[in-house]
């Protein structure tokens, strides 16, 4: 699928008043959104957002610099040009302004009189498959009032939409909505956009909504930057801006090219990393093997935590995704660990996600040639359970029921018959079970945690692992 430019701002600069009274509101704006891409622009109030979208939108003229809109200049364009222009536009706001004298189907015919070449037949077509859309389809007849605040919302949104414009602007849509309401409107605006191939662009202070954007943007005093303590929030719940008020750096932001290693496997940890925009693949090095995918992270992903927690190494690589840029906010060791100590819903976030991510490393490296969708199943069904020192794991002559891997600690096995005992150390990453689950044999060993540490032994039920192996 293309992927076009549909909005290019480059060195732009707005004022309010004149003479002595004039006020610079925008400062040198130089920003591309792209087909399909969800960008949200957050910031305080008065920060001069809607003042941008209203720029963008051909609301208001352009004073100095540049705005395309696919490729046309907004600014020095005349009357019907402009009107030309918008014709690529949808437009949602927080009041979904509705017509409330005009039933729903009414006020959607109303966009596409903007535009020209709809026979009435075509125009109900239309307006039906939209209502079907967002849900309203036995709305078509109502009128404004006797719709809920989501309801009016979303016929808001299918008027807008209706059209199939290249960009669709919304400013603050959730903001007369509750959580749910406000929520479900986003993500329908989100998914009806990409499904038509739309751009949106959006104004909100909802930070319930955020981790819907392909990109967040914030705009502060006029200047567009990145938005870090939003990204972080979304990264690690539970994160707050005294978290980072607290800190002594501040975080870095690098740019990753195509195919440019972010980690390498088995280098020292010494960083945290947020994936801020572009997407990353994680690999598994294994000996006289091609490396293995293990994941794939978008924005609002978080790496580089489970060589920080565990072991000090790099247990996986992370490279960026082939054609693809990638931005990440690099954290350091200090501070990731304030992170994790000043929130407990943080701390439990990422140690949740910690044993997924061992549990998918080990696995893979385990098991190379299992493809990395049933590795990650099999992750989410295994349990972490803990021996004391010297407790037993599994007794010899038992039957065997469960895949057991060592995810941290040592263990002994031990192999007893009439005439002699034998033993071996095994540790994190090695795993027993395999053999004997199958056929239902039983254990030909006994397994002991080590003598001085509890262990850690990740556990898969029998029937889950059959299936990972494909036996079942
Ligand atoms: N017509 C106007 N004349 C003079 N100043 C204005 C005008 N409209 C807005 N401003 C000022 O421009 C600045 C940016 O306003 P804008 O509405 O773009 O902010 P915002 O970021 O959208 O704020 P909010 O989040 O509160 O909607 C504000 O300081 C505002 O007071």
């Amino acid at each position: 699928m293309a992927t076009e430019t549909i909005v290019s701002i480059k060195n732009l600069n707005y004022f309010f008043g004149e003479g002595e009274l004039q006020k610079q509101i925008l400062f040198d704006i130089n920003l591309e959104i792209k087909t399909r891409e969800f960008v949200i622009l957050t910031g305080p109030s008065g920060s001069g957002k809607t003042t941008l979208l209203s720029l963008i939108g051909c609301l208001r003229a352009v004073q100095q610099g540049s705005i395309k809109i696919l490729g046309q200049e907004l600014n020095g364009a005349d009357k019907k040009q402009l009107v030309q222009i918008r014709r690529n536009f949808g437009y949602v706001t927080q009041s979904s302004n509705l017509l409330d004298f005009l039933t729903v189907r009414q006020n959607i015919q109303m966009s596409l009189e903007l535009q020209p070449n709809f026979s009435p037949k075509e125009a109900l077509v239309k307006i039906e498959a939209i209502l079907e859309a967002v849900g309203l389809k036995d709305k078509i007849n109502a009128y404004p009032n006797n719709l809920s605040g989501g309801q009016r919302q979303r016929v808001a949104i299918a008027s807008a939409l209706v059209t199939r414009p290249s960009l669709l602007l919304a400013d603050e849509p959730t903001a007369a909505l509750d959580k749910v309401a406000g929520r479900n409107v986003v993500a329908l605006m989100h998914r009806l956009a990409k499904e038509q191939n739309s751009a949106v662009l959006m104004v909100t202070h909802d930070h319930r909504i955020l981790d819907l954007a392909d990109r967040i943007i914030n705009v502060e005093d006029g200047k567009l930057g990145l938005a870090l303590n939003q990204e972080l929030s979304l990264a690690l719940p539970g994160f707050n801006e005294a978290s980072l008020a607290k800190t002594i750096t501040n975080p870095t932001v690098l740019t990753y090219k195509s195919e440019e290693v972010i980690i390498q496997q088995g280098e020292p940890a010494t960083k945290f990393y947020i994936l801020l925009e572009g997407e990353v693949d994680v690999f598994q090095e294994l000996p006289h093997q091609p490396p293995k995918l293990v994941n794939h992270m978008k924005r609002g992903d978080y790496f580089g935590e489970v060589g920080l927690l565990r072991g000090g190494k790099r247990t996986a690589t992370v490279r960026v995704a082939k054609d693809l840029e990638a931005k990440v906010m690099v954290i350091d060791e200090e501070m990731f660990q304030l992170f994790l100590s000043s929130s407990k819903l943080t701390n439990t976030d990422v140690v949740d996600n910690l044993y997924q991510r061992l549990i998918n490393n080990y696995l893979s490296q385990a098991l190379p040639h299992i493809d990395k969708s049933k590795i990650l199943a099999a992750a989410s069904q295994a349990k972490i359970i803990r021996y004391g020192a010297n407790s037993t794991i599994v007794q010899q002559d038992t039957p065997a029921d469960k895949f057991y891997m060592i995810l941290e600690g040592e263990a002994k096995v031990i192999v007893s018959n009439a005439s002699d005992i034998r033993s071996y150390q095994i540790t994190a990453g090695e795993y027993f079970g395999d053999a004997q689950l199958v056929d239902r044999q039983n254990f030909p060993f006994t397994v002991q945690a080590g003598a001085n540490n509890d262990i850690e032994v990740m556990v898969i039920e029998r029937e889950s692992f059959c299936r990972l192996i494909g036996v079942i």
